[in-house]
């Protein structure tokens, strides 16, 4: 069994929607093929990944570094021992071979796109969904049949007055969501509490609705908010300062009662603990959004898992950033909390299956080999065209 090709390439997920520290008016993503000799069908299995928003494509990372390093191993050294299926965690330390520890950047982005496609390959291979390969490896063999689901959205664009971030909300609410997520910080706080007061028209209580800083608050400001959204008893107040400044996120602990949502520009699992050790977060409340697909893939998320679990943290506090499906199949198979989703933004890449409607804000997942693509009709042509 061996790898006969790797393609790579960079696709626009652009759009006119701002958040309060970037727009996303160049923003891309790379799309990863890995081609193997298992026939299946007359054809050859493929695995395919992708990065999640918020990063740029890694694409330069991937071609120079990593698709030449997973080239030149010697095939048997990145099987399982029987030799019937890669190893995904010997195909990362293949990736990772003569990289130093720390500063983890955009080498997480690059990494997380292969090790998806890793593992779409190697659920194809066992043929069954990734999900059901997850619950069989680490848990008790029963994925959850249905996950939870927020929209997120309410971001700032041109023109956006209170009425279209209702219709926005409703929207959702009219696809079956019932938490949303809209971004706070971009303007002020008058301003950004109108913004929330229209939202919970819509969305029907503050419990229902999670606000997201994206990072953008010093300690002050974000103690003033931290005062006003208390009353709200808000889904999470994301992000409120810079994602490594545990300092500022451990001192709104002290003030801010309510549940608090952090992690997705957090790295590595070393970047987590650092956040689970000194970032005053509650494991009683607060949410963790670590984002596999940024950040080393599937291998290192399941090192944060174990970290998490020892320091008393459940798996059931984590709900990734991202939106993809990859996540998807993390949360039914390792019992998280759910998964994010975008159901207008970063599309074909980001979103569910086809034909399987969120209800309450939860979805169930598809039946298919692998991580689900195949049945997700605006993405898997691109893919195909790839690996052709
Ligand atoms: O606006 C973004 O960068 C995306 C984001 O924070 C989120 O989905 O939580
Ligand atoms: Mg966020």
């Amino acid at each position: 069994m061996r790898i006969t090709d790797i393609k790579v390439e960079t696709h626009p997920i652009a759009s006119n929607i701002r958040n309060a520290y970037i727009d996303f008016s160049t923003m891309t993503c790379s799309l990863v093929a890995i081609v193997s000799d298992v026939i299946r069908d007359g054809k050859p299995l493929v695995g395919y990944g992708f990065n999640s928003n918020g990063r740029y494509s890694a694409t330069g990372l991937i071609k120079e570094r990593f698709i030449p390093r997973l080239e030149k191993a010697e095939p048997r050294s990145i099987l399982t021992k029987d030799g019937n299926n890669f190893d995904p965690s010997l195909i990362w330390d293949t990736l990772m071979a003569n990289e130093k520890p720390g500063g983890h950047g955009e080498r997480s982005v690059a990494v997380g796109v292969i090790d998806m496609a890793v593992w779409d390959l190697v659920s194809k291979i066992e043929d069954k969904p990734l999900y059901q390969l997850l619950a069989e490896r680490y848990g008790d063999g029963t994925p959850d049949k249905s996950i939870f689901v927020y929209a997120a959205g309410g971001y700032y664009y041109p023109g956006k007055n209170y009425q279209a971030l209702k219709d926005e909300m409703q929207s959702y609410v009219d696809r079956g969501y019932r938490v949303c997520k809209m971004k706070i910080g971009g303007a002020d706080l008058t301003e950004d509490l109108k913004r929330i007061d229209a939202a919970i028209e819509v969305v029907g209580s503050g419990r229902n609705l999670a606000v997201d800083v994206n990072g953008r608050f010093d300690l002050p400001t974000a103690i003033k908010y931290a005062e006003a959204l208390a009353p709200y008893d808000l889904f999470w107040y994301e992000e409120i300062g810079d994602p490594a400044d545990y300092g500022l996120q451990a001192a709104i602990a002290q003030v801010y009662s309510k549940p608090m949502a952090t992690g997705e520009n957090l790295f590595s699992m070393q970047d987590a603990r650092n956040l689970i050790r000194f970032g005053g977060m509650r494991p009683d409340r607060d949410w963790l959004q670590f984002d596999c697909a940024l950040s080393y893939g599937l291998v290192e998320y399941l090192r944060t898992l174990q970290m998490l679990r020892n320091h008393g943290w459940s798996p059931r506090r984590c709900i990734p950033h991202g939106g993809h499906q990859l996540s998807s199949n993390i949360a039914a198979g390792l019992g998280l909390g759910g998964n994010e989703s975008y159901p207008d933004l970063f599309k074909p890449f980001g979103g569910f299956a086809d034909g399987h409607p969120v209800v309450d804000s939860y979805v169930t997942l598809p039946d298919v080999p692998g991580i689900g693509f195949e049945a997700k009709s605006d993405l898997i042509p691109i893919m195909h065209a790839l690996a052709s």
